[in-house]
């Protein structure tokens, strides 16, 4: 089948400017010519425009709650109408508050979806917990019914709920966890990988889990929300919140190719590259690169030819 390509220039979900031109970075890179490499239909849908509210106060120390949301629920009416034409869709961040819009869209087309966060961070504090008030940082807080008790009524949010059940979401990567999340984690019993996990089991045993907890009992949809952090910051320095310790460029790899191989990859979030953070042009463009082996490869673009 075809796949769509969704540019979502979006900042306002952290505080570091850049993030906005991922979109372009990635496109740069190559993305559309590789993937029309592969053996489908490509169609480019373009960048998203948002609306940058002006009169948008904090809410607690949250910063533009009403922007965030009102961009989310653009997106979420863009990927549940690519979804729904049969597209395999990529949304490019953009910061990672995207994927509140991105996952929630997709949840409506496909309401039996389950979710693989590839990350450094479990983006899941809560407006309470959250050491920033960043709301990239608090995106599968927005998304878990669990959680539902602990969140409070944000303005600009009032267009969706909670979809998510915490059964129904997998983390691989995780290295720099905040203690409100951590007590989330514990408390509603995510299967969670760190990048201890991945040293002790290989990446192949945590893939093995990883699709036994989320598909022996039935196949479904897969949303892949995958930061570009969870590699290491040798592989992406140009991100807003680099970690050290992250994937290698094969365990990356390795994750793409092996949920490309269920068949059952439906939406993909590829975020939080920043050009600006970049020491050098040639971090920018390998950062950009990787978000595009990462694309391709979970697209089907294979090590064997
Ligand atoms: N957990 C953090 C980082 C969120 C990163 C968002 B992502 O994954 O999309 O890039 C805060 C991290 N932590 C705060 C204390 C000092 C060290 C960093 C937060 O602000 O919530
Ligand atoms: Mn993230
Ligand atoms: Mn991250």
């Amino acid at each position: 089948h075809s796949v769509a390509v969704l540019g979502a220039p979006f900042s306002k979900g952290q505080k570091r400017r850049g993030v906005e031109h991922g979109p372009k970075a990635i496109r740069d890179a190559g993305l559309i010519e590789r993937l029309s490499n592969l053996d489908y239909p490509v169609h480019d849908f373009g960048d998203l425009s948002f609306q940058y509210l002006e009169k948008d106060e904090p809410y607690m120390h949250v910063p533009f709650p009403r922007t965030v949301g009102r961009a989310n629920k653009l997106l979420s009416g863009a990927v549940r109408n690519a979804v729904g034409a049969g597209h395999t869709t990529i949304m490019l961040g953009g910061d990672h508050s995207l994927a509140i819009g991105s996952v929630e869209g997709h949840a409506r087309q496909c309401p039996d979806l389950c979710l693989i966060w590839v990350d450094a961070h479990a983006d899941i504090n809560t407006p309470l917990t959250s050491p920033s008030g960043n709301l990239h940082g608090q995106s599968v807080a927005f998304m878990l019914k669990e959680l539902q008790n602990k969140m409070p009524e944000l303005p600009g949010f009032s267009w969706m709920k909670p979809f998510l059940s915490a059964k129904d979401l997998v983390y691989i990567g995780l290295r720099d966890v905040d203690p409100g999340e951590y007590d989330i984690l514990k408390d509603l019993g995510v299967q969670y990988f760190t990048m201890r996990d991945i040293d002790r089991l290989g990446i192949q045993r945590v893939m093995e889990v990883t699709f036994d907890h989320l598909l022996s009992r039935k196949q479904r949809p897969i949303h892949l929300s995958f930061d570009i952090d969870a590699m290491d910051p040798s592989l992406a320095p140009a991100t807003g919140t680099p970690v050290n310790g992250g994937l290698t460029y094969r365990e990356g790899i390795w994750i793409t190719e092996e949920i490309h191989n269920t068949g059952l990859l439906s939406v993909m979030d590829l975020v939080e590259v920043n050009p600006d953070l970049g020491a050098s042009r040639e971090a920018v463009a390998s950062t950009a690169s990787m978000a595009v082996d990462v694309i391709a490869s979970s697209l089907g673009q294979t090590r064997e030819g």
